[in-house]
């Protein structure tokens, strides 16, 4: 997404504010092409009735290819029929770059021309959009461009989806640019108050269904290797999961670049929902243990729930799951603590076998797959080793790939790249507490296997909470960074 000049990113909210104060982004249930009924609809078409906003418009798709005219070369533009054409036009006058049009109807008669205008062989033509959702009407215009000879290796774009046009475009060879995403224009509403965040959560909920399903990436490294899961990036595993808690948690470390999942093992409700907001910016998961809150309450559900939706953070309950079916059917299900109502994740101890699995499926509310993270290795010290219990946990989670989204463990278990790795056990201080819990670096256990660090005490403990996760989430997000790089 570009944010930058003339529109910076103050501006690009101010603009992205006059486009919902035009009608331009609606709120309500709109159908889409699909026929799927959607929470939020973008119609750039409305621009046309706002000559300053389509010039507005003109300018950010512009933007984007003066910015990137190393990579881009342009001899021609395309507005994708028929949304486009007007933005298109002020774009091809005010840079002085021809322009071609796309006839979605051939006449019958004259020239029966599909594209009109200056189609010179081997030209290279940058397709503008206002939308993409899955990226294929760019492809029909790609497709005809290309038969009379023209280059389509680009496409400039308003608003991406976010429902995997990127994707499937780069695989017809098309990069695609865009000026802003449907996540950055809620969290602007968001922040604006036009937008309530519960109905941010709806969206972005709608959004994570109507993500691409996992495709079969093609990933290498610098030799041209198949790249092993630690060194693939978090946004490319989340096109392997179908579990669709860990792929939000995936998109969620990229987008807000933390990796950072905070054990809030405190029993005062007021000191968590405080830390909760206080560190909610730097983290991706906020971990409690519901039986150990003093006054645990629906209220305090709520408040906490409302964090989430403010600072984008997921709720993760270690409950450590671990009896037959029936019996956790209700524990997660129902009881004093109501989990499956309001944790998206919750860990699950192996040792039942897959009944635990099937329990918990039975209890839950949510209209996805459960967030279950398995226990595969504790940190503490003395922990049961048993390679066969590590071997059958993994075997579960291979089963079960639409309720586990990962595992809670220490060391590299698993080449498959679509579940998440948590290792609780960090600490920047490696003394270990005298109850048999061991720390190691936040470095280290990124290197050796984990995707997401948990960190308790090295936060809670510190002289200031919010610093101290700051320098947790700053040191973990770049141990990812490096491991992703080599
Ligand atoms: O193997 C495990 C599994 C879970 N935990 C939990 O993580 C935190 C760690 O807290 P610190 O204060 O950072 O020690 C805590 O909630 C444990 O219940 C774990 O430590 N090890």
């Amino acid at each position: 997404m570009d944010t930058s000049s003339p529109a910076t990113i103050q501006s690009l909210d101010e603009i992205i504010l006059e486009f919902y104060a035009a009608g331009v982004i609606k709120l309500g249930q709109y159908k889409l092409k699909s026929g799927v009924m959607s929470p939020i609809y973008i119609d750039l078409r409305e621009l046309i009735g706002f000559p300053k906003l389509l010039n507005t418009a003109a300018q950010l798709l512009h933007n984007v290819i003066r910015q990137k005219s190393s990579s881009i070369s342009c001899d021609v533009l395309c507005g994708a029929p028929y949304a486009a054409v007007p933005v298109c036009t002020l774009v091809t006058v005010a840079q002085n770059i021809p322009m071609v049009m796309r006839r979605k109807e051939v006449k019958e008669y004259g020239t029966k021309k599909a594209v009109e205008g200056p189609v010179k062989d081997g030209a290279k033509c940058v397709i503008i959009d206002d939308v993409c959702t899955s990226g294929l009407s760019i492809m029909e215009t790609a497709t005809d461009l290309r038969k009379v000879g023209l280059v389509v290796e680009h496409a400039v774009i308003l608003l991406d989806r976010e429902a995997g046009g990127p994707f499937n475009l780069q695989n017809e060879g098309i990069t695609l640019h865009s000026v802003m995403t449907l996540s950055y224009v809620c969290q602007t509403l968001v922040k604006s108050g036009k937008l309530d965040p519960k109905m941010a959560k709806q969206i972005e909920q709608f959004m994570a269904s109507q993500a691409p399903d996992p495709k079969p990436q093609k990933v290498v490294n610098g030799n041209g290797l198949s790249k092993t899961w630690k060194q693939q990036s978090f946004s490319a595993r989340a096109e392997h999961t179908s579990n669709a808690v860990a792929k939000h948690l995936f998109q969620l470390m990229d987008r807000k670049k933390s990796n950072l999942i905070v054990a809030a093992d405190l029993t005062s409700t007021e000191a968590i929902l405080n830390l909760a907001d206080a560190i909610g910016p730097n983290i991706c998961a906020f971990k409690i243990h519901a039986d150990i809150i003093d006054g645990f309450s629906e209220d305090f559900v709520s408040k906490l729930k409302e964090l989430s939706q403010t600072h984008r953070f997921l709720i993760f309950e270690d409950r450590k799951f671990s009896d037959i079916g029936s019996t956790v059917a209700r524990q997660y299900g129902g009881g004093v603590f109501q989990i499956a109502h309001w944790a998206d994740m919750v860990t699950i101890q192996p040792t039942p076998g897959p009944a635990v699995i099937e329990g918990l499926k039975k209890g839950q509310r949510s209209g996805h797959g459960i967030g279950g993270a398995l226990i595969a290795e504790m940190s503490s010290k003395g922990a049961l080793p048993n390679k066969e219990n590590v071997a059958a946990t993994i075997q579960m989670a291979h089963d079960h790939p639409e309720d586990i989204m990962g595992y809670i463990c220490q060391s590299d278990i698993d080449d498959e790249p679509r579940f998440v790795r948590m290792t609780p056990g960090v600490h920047i201080s490696e003394a270990g507490d005298t109850l048999g819990q061991q720390y190691v670096l936040p470095e280290t256990v990124i290197e050796n296997c984990a995707d997401a660090v948990i960190v308790g005490r090295g936060i809670t403990e510190a002289f200031k909470p919010s610093e101290a996760a700051r320098m947790y989430q700053t040191r973990a997000f770049e141990a990812y960074l490096k491991r992703t790089s080599q």
